[in-house]
């Protein structure tokens, strides 16, 4: 490394130090080093590993250095050796989908916002590299997962990170909360999960309700707002869709009449969003159903907090955890509203599990409950398992099927008519012994039981098979290798270490270079 270099990461390091409250000795305490070995660092004066460089950010709770940003270059991979059960209990931690809704909304207000035990996911990171480009400052509190936000007083969105931004699908629902604030601005196109086509035309539809006008140009969407609201009529959503919902609130949040948006989505991160505007004084009827009427206000400029509740998506992951490996194990914090249709296609299935009396999540409104896991033989539904939006089983927890219907006596249809390039990345269970026949680009056969079988596998570039993949890793005796995890981190946060707490055993590693 030159020294040049050395010198600008040691300043790096000294700038997020200082931001997160820490001495030089309250840092070499974390890296159970000197403080004349920190200063050494600060000052350039020492030659650092990726590894090094991991364990500062870790210690600084900072992406300090994206090691995992681009998938060629210290890329971070998994080496797990399967055929372990597991026991014990584990936390559901609160949820990615709830937490960039969040950290949009975030903008409508022009005073602090704070988010309580926010996940920790890449996901987030990316929206909070866009966030700060655009000159909002963030900040995790030191020794938590409370994250606070600090608007400008005026966004810069000529400096957005536009290589961050493409990594999300998120961008998308800055269009909501930004039309209040800009005329005419820009947006970079949304990325995400490589899932196949997915429309942003039911996003566009809506806000020009609020008088916004998007033309999608070279790789940007040219936004130019009106500042006409067309009051008399509801927005009709022709899609229940999840993010097309928050968007729609974004705007009308800050719009001081009435707004009402029809064919909304009831799902947990849309609820999460309605209690966090409560909280901004802005007024939701209709929470947890299709109607939503929603009276804003002008202005936003309150000091608030807010805990997201638990991820859903995230408890059904560890109850497949708990299947494939034949497992009992508590999952904590599981929010049962958003599991029911889930527990009852598995009781159909045959399995047993234990619920806990409900108890409420840090935000007082949603339903909680421990669920224990009773591992016994399964059986094929009788019926295809497809998804549908909320309260129907959801989009995300069906990939999580065809992993359970791998385990169970017989052949089971999955459906997954959402989303165009999903269901092929679930044949990747046949390179560890598993029986999924591709019928059509949205529908497999899933031949259990199965034997599972070690192997090494480049990771599918979508969330929710690259988790199936590790799980049924778990299951399947010997060491397997799951390369380029970066979407599985995307989504869940420090799975590995929580995944070994309950007796797994997952190592992360990375590829230096
Ligand atoms: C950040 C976030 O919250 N992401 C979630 C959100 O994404 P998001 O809200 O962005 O989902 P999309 O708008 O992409 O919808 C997913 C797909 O479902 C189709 N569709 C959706 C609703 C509907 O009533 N009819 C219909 O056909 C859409 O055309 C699209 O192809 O919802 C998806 C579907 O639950 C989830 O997978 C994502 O995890
Ligand atoms: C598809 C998903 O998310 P995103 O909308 O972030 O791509 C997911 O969470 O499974």
């Amino acid at each position: 490394m030159s020294d040049d270099y050395l010198a600008r990461i040691g300043t790096t390091i000294k700038e997020a130090r200082n931001r997160a409250g820490l001495s030089q000795s309250d840092l070499a305490t974390k890296l159970e080093t000197s403080q004349s070995a920190v200063a050494r660092i600060e000052a350039g004066g020492q030659n650092l590993t990726l590894d090094n460089l991991a364990r500062i950010s870790e210690a600084l709770d900072t992406e300090l250095v994206a090691l995992t940003r681009t998938p060629s270059s210290g890329a971070v991979h998994l080496k797990i050796e399967g055929g372990r059960q597991l026991s014990g209990a584990i936390d559901v931690k609160t949820s990615k989908n709830a937490a960039v809704a969040l950290l949009c909304a975030s903008l409508l207000n022009k005073g602090t916002t704070t988010l309580r035990s926010l996940a920790r996911i890449e996901e987030v990171n990316r929206i909070l590299e866009v966030l700060n480009s655009i000159g909002v400052q963030t900040r995790w509190l030191p020794g938590s997962s409370d994250l606070e936000i600090t608007p400008p007083a005026r966004l810069s969105l000529d400096t957005m990170d536009e290589e961050a931004a493409r990594r999300t699908r998120t961008v998308i629902m800055f269009l909501g909360p930004l039309l209040h604030e800009f005329d005419n601005f820009s947006l970079p196109y949304a990325g995400g999960c490589d899932l196949g086509t997915r429309t942003v035309e039911p996003h566009m539809t809506s806000l020009t309700h609020f008088g916004l006008d998007v033309e999608a140009t070279q790789g940007s969407y040219a936004a130019t707002a009106s500042g006409v609201v067309d009051s008399d009529k509801a927005i009709i959503l022709t899609e229940r869709g999840d993010t097309v919902t928050e968007n729609a609130l974004m705007a009308a949040a800050r719009h001081p009449g009435r707004t009402t948006i029809r064919n909304a989505s009831p799902n947990y991160m849309v609820q999460d969003l309605c209690f966090f505007l409560e909280k901004l004084g802005v007024s939701v009827e209709g929470i947890g159903t299709t109607t939503l009427v929603i009276t804003g206000k002008k202005d936003i400029d309150v000091d608030v907090e807010y805990s997201p509740s638990e991820d859903p998506i995230e408890a059904m992951s560890l109850i497949a955890a708990a299947v494939v490996t034949k497992s009992e194990i508590t999952i904590r914090r599981s929010p049962i509203e958003f599991l029911e249709i889930e527990l009852a296609t598995l009781s159909g299935m045959g399995m047993q599990y234990s619920l806990s009396a409900e108890y409420l999540a840090d935000n007082g409104r949603t339903r909680l409950v421990d669920i224990t896991t009773h591992p016994g033989p399964l059986k094929a539904p009788i019926d295809k398992i497809h998804p549908m939006p909320f309260p129907g089983l959801n989009i995300d927890n069906l990939p999580f099927f065809a992993l359970i219907a791998a385990c169970a006596e017989g052949t089971t249809t999955i459906h997954d008519w959402v989303y165009d390039n999903r269901a092929i990345y679930l044949t990747e269970l046949n390179k560890i012994g598993g029986k999924v026949t591709l019928m059509d680009p949205h529908r497999v056969l899933v031949e259990g039981p199965n034997r599972w079988r070690a192997n090494e596998v480049t990771c599918p570039p979508a969330l929710r098979p690259g988790v199936v993949v590790l799980l049924a890793m778990l299951a399947a005796p010997g060491t397997s290798y799951l390369r380029n995890v970066y979407v599985i981190h995307r989504g869940y946060e420090d799975l590995a270490e929580r995944l070994n707490a309950l007796g797994a055993s997952v190592q992360p590693f990375r590829d230096i270079g």
